[in-house]
């Protein structure tokens, strides 16, 4: 489990220990990564030119502290200041004593950005706040050819949300202190962050508010049928989906669930005839069931498919018209439900159910806000879809899936994700397991149909690349996934 604390739990644990070894080992661990990139482009960290931007406060200390060392190693290191005047006063001494030259000219800082081999973002950390001023996003854009490398994270990006406010500069490698901050992990910030490299420094952080499942949880979560199983023990998914005018979202869920793991899938619905078809494999009497999942293309029967859903007693998975449909009847409706409910909007129908006050724009720009706090209004688990998806309870706790890829953005693909959430479901796992689990496997099926670099693949490839990212998991597979979390 990757964990990402806030920037109130990183400063109070980095006030329980003494400042100056916490800087020294933050600093070693820069520089030594810089070191590494600088050799793996150039051969060697002697001759090559590394531009620091420095901030006023610790994030732009540690990267002069960095960029001392790397002349000490025979870089030629020139720095930026960005607020004269208030850069660290040792860090910028110990540059200056390793031969560093220091500028506070944007020219110069342009040319230098421009043709350096490296730079260290040290303009703003964890205390960046609001969007960074003119003379700090210039570099937002500017041209460069060699590696940006940000100091604990992308100065621009809200380290507590992953909001990015104004401009934000892009890095190819990020090196991290401590811990991960949910900006990291959460888009739109976590686009910003390159590749993730954890640095780290003895900080004690209580529990994290925000996590992301790697492949070990993953293995330790995934339904496994035993000798004794049977079909019924293995869960049993009620599927409430499809209609005349959109049978494949009937299709596209019932292989979702079937690929997930479900022991069988009761298929209630319009078009049975081509589910049958092309599922031979479901059953279309009534008989119990240990999950629902409803809302994929279910059109007409909507309303009465979610009255019957959530009359039940089992947990339900809500999707697609059937969230269009408690958009319309409030959260009143999941208030007598004593099984659990998960919610799976992408931002658009979650927009809706925050009752219309906010485009699904902002949702998209805000997930973690977004997805607290449509769980806490519905008191249900909610998967928020999208670039890094999130999962939130009705708590406040999130967890953040690490994979995916945006060639999932295709039609049909958030069907397979409901069946395939609601087989997990009606194996026996808890929304809050449930529904990473599912975004997990779902991201890396995407990733392995869609292949490197990358092609086209459709809701149907997702499905049937759904059993090689099962075995990958259990595998050990490779960590991290699309969200660069590995190291
Ligand atoms: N603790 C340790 O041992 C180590 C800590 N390290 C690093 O320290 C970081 C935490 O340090 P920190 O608290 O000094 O905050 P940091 O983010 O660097 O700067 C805050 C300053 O920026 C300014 N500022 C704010 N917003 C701004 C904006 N939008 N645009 C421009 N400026 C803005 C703000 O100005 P003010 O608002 O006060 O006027 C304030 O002066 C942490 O993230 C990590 O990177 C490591 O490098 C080494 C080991
Ligand atoms: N940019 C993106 N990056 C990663 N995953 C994405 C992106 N856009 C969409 N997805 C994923 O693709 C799926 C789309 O689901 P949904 O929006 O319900 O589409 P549909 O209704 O057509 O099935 C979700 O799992 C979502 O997380
Ligand atoms: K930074």
């Amino acid at each position: 489990m990757r964990h990402a604390h806030t920037v109130e739990q990183v400063r109070a644990a980095e006030a329980a220990l003494a400042p100056a070894p916490l800087m020294e080992r933050a600093v070693a661990g820069l520089a030594a990564a810089c070191a590494r990139l600088l050799t793996r482009r150039r051969g060697r960290v002697y001759g090559s030119a590394l531009l620091v931007l420095a901030g006023s406060g610790d994030s732009g200390g540690g990267a002069l502290f960095a960029g001392a060392r790397l002349a000490g190693r025979g870089a030629a290191v020139s720095a930026v200041l960005l607020d004269p005047g208030r850069a660290h006063p040792a860090a910028l001494a110990a540059l200056r004593a390793a031969g560093g030259r220091v500028t506070t000219d944007q020219e110069v800082g342009l040319a230098d950005f421009s043709r350096a081999d490296l730079i260290l973002d040290g303009i703003v950390g964890i205390g960046g706040r609001g969007g960074l001023g003119p003379a700090a996003a210039v570099y937002a854009t500017a041209p460069r050819a060699g590696l940006l490398v940000a100091v604990d994270l992308p100065s621009g990006v809200d380290a507590d949300t992953g909001e990015v406010p104004g401009a934000a500069l892009r890095a190819d490698v990020t090196v991290t202190f401590g811990t991960y901050k949910p900006g990291l992990v959460v888009d739109p910030g976590a686009g910003h962050v390159g590749a993730l490299h954890l640095v780290p420094i003895g900080l004690r952080p209580p529990q994290a508010p925000v996590e992301a499942l790697q492949h070990a949880d993953l293995a330790a979560l995934l339904p496994r049928p035993a000798t004794e199983s049977d079909k019924y023990r293995r869960g049993v998914v009620g599927l409430l989906a499809g209609s005349e005018r959109y049978p494949g979202a009937a299709l596209l869920a019932v292989a979702g669930a079937l690929r997930g793991g479900a022991g069988a899938v009761r298929y209630q619905g319009r078009p049975a005839e081509e589910v049958v078809r092309c599922h031979p494999e479901v059953l279309l009497t009534a008989g119990r069931v240990q999950a629902w999942v409803v809302g994929p293309g279910s059109g007409d029967d909507t309303p009465e498919a979610l009255d019957d859903a959530l009359a039940s007693e089992v947990p339900v998975l809500v999707d697609a018209d059937g969230l269009s449909e408690l958009a319309r009847r409030g959260p009143g409706a999941l208030a007598g439900r004593a099984a659990p409910t998960l919610l799976t909007p992408h931002a658009g129908e979650a927009a809706r159910l925050l009752g219309g006050t906010v485009t699904a724009d902002q949702v998209a720009a805000a997930r973690l806000r977004h997805a607290r706090e449509l769980a806490a209004r519905f008191g249900a688990t909610v998967l928020l879809k999208g670039s890094s998806t999130v999962v939130a309870r009705p708590d406040g706790a999130v967890r953040v899936n690490p994979t995916g890829t945006s060639w999932l953005a295709t039609a049909g693909s958030g069907d397979v994700l409901a069946g395939l959430a609601g087989a997990l479901l009606a194996a026996g796992l808890t929304p809050w397991d449930a529904a990473p689990a599912a975004a997990y496997l779902h991201g890396l099926a995407g990733r392995l149909a869609a292949g490197e670099p990358g092609a086209p693949v459709t809701a149907s490839d997702v499905a049937a690349a759904l059993p090689a990212a099962w075995r990958d998991v259990a595998e050990g597979g490779r960590p991290g996934g699309a969200a660069g979390l590995g190291d």
